[in-house]
């Protein structure tokens, strides 16, 4: 039997530290940020979708998506953000739904969904349990500031266009707190594996 951990937290929270450590553990994952650009390469109807619904201006010369410019202008806007999850949120389903079926197909141990619209998109209706990880809203925002570049500003934007750092951990099964070393807190990543019998 395939067991599917959910694994979410909000932008630049730790969910690829986990996610990694977890591979290297050998669960299988699917990352939702890399499906979300695979479904949006150039050439593929998703992104027909987005240039219908965005303008040819968030197509660059060599075909791909213009990402800083599209999101400027969907972190900026709610309106433009719902528009952006209607045409993105059901490709990106569509193969979540399809590697669930392989993930199943091949009798893998433990699958990783990891996804940071979790809730949002209803997604723990397909696993078994929830684990999120938790930063305190200040480190968040340096981190994220750092990581990507971004001003204060923009950073507060981008964290505000997710789920409450606060519901998400109501809602998940298992928090994981990623505020101090990385070694504290895969430990508690391997304490889980551990108490579940996949090390
Ligand atoms: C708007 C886009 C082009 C901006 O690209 P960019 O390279 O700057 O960001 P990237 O894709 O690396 O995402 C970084 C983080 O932003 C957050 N984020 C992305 N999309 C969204 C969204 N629709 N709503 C809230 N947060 C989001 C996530 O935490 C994600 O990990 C891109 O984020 C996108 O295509 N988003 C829609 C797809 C989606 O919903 N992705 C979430 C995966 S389930
Ligand atoms: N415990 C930690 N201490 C210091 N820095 C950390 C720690 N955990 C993660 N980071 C750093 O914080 C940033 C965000 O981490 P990571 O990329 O794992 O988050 P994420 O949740 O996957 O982000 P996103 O969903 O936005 O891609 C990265 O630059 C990472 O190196």
């Amino acid at each position: 039997m395939t067991y599917i951990l959910g694994l979410t937290g909000g932008i630049a929270s730790g969910k690829s530290t986990v996610s990694a450590f977890l591979k290297e553990k050998g669960a299988v994952v699917l990352d939702g940020d890399i499906i979300a650009r695979q479904v949006i390469e150039p050439g593929t109807p998703g992104l027909a979708k987005l240039k219908a619904a965005f303008g040819a201006e968030i197509i660059q010369e060599d075909g791909s998506l213009n990402r800083k410019l599209l999101g400027q202008r969907v972190f900026n806007n709610e309106k433009q953000l719902q528009k952006l999850n209607a045409i993105m949120g059901p490709l990106i389903r569509q193969k979540f739904e399809e590697g669930i079926e392989q993930a199943r197909q091949l009798k893998t141990k433990l699958l990783v969904l990891e996804i940071p619209l979790l809730f949002e998109g209803h997604y723990e209706q397909y696993c078994d349990s929830v684990m999120t990880v938790s930063v305190p809203h200040a480190i968040q925002v340096e981190r994220l500031m750092e990581r990507n570049k971004l001003n204060r500003h923009e950073a507060e934007r981008r964290i505000r266009a997710q789920m409450d750092q606060i519901e998400r951990n109501r809602r998940a099964d298992i928090v994981i707190d990623n505020s101090k070393q990385v070694e504290e807190t895969l430990a508690q990543v391997i304490k889980w594996l551990i108490m579940n019998k996949f090390a």
